[in-house]
């Protein structure tokens, strides 16, 4: 089981846990607008990192952002092969005519 599938196993064993021993479980009992203010916040934390000089401190940011992401799908009842087959839908579809196609 590589690491994304652990970690989903691990935040939907979560779901009923105890939100004093388990920071997922925190997030779920603070709901969907903690959990995306989250999203926010490590998304700014990896811009601020991507704008350094040091490649490597974006690792632990982009792996706070992914597994915030993860939260919030879970909380939502998605899960990461719904962004694989939107990922996959979009395999080989340019972006750029993608964007030229949109209606205006
Ligand atoms: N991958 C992670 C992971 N990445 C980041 N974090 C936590 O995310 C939080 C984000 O850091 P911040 O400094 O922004 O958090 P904070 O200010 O303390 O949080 P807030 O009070 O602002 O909500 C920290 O508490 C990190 O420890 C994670 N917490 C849990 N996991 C995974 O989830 C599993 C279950 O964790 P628990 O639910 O805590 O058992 C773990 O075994 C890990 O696999």
């Amino acid at each position: 089981m590589d690491a994304f599938a652990r970690l989903e196993t691990t935040i939907a064993d979560r779901r009923n846990a105890d939100p004093a021993s388990s920071y997922v479980a925190s997030l779920f009992a603070r709901g969907r607008g903690r959990i995306a203010q989250k999203i926010g916040e490590e998304a700014t934390e990896t811009v601020i990192a991507a704008m350094g000089d040091d490649p490597a401190k974006i690792v632990p940011e982009a792996a706070d952002l992914l597994f915030h992401l993860c939260v919030l799908l879970a909380d939502a009842g998605l899960c990461l092969d719904d962004v694989r087959a939107e990922l996959d839908r979009r395999d080989g579809l340019s972006g750029l005519a993608e964007k030229a196609a949109r209606p205006r």
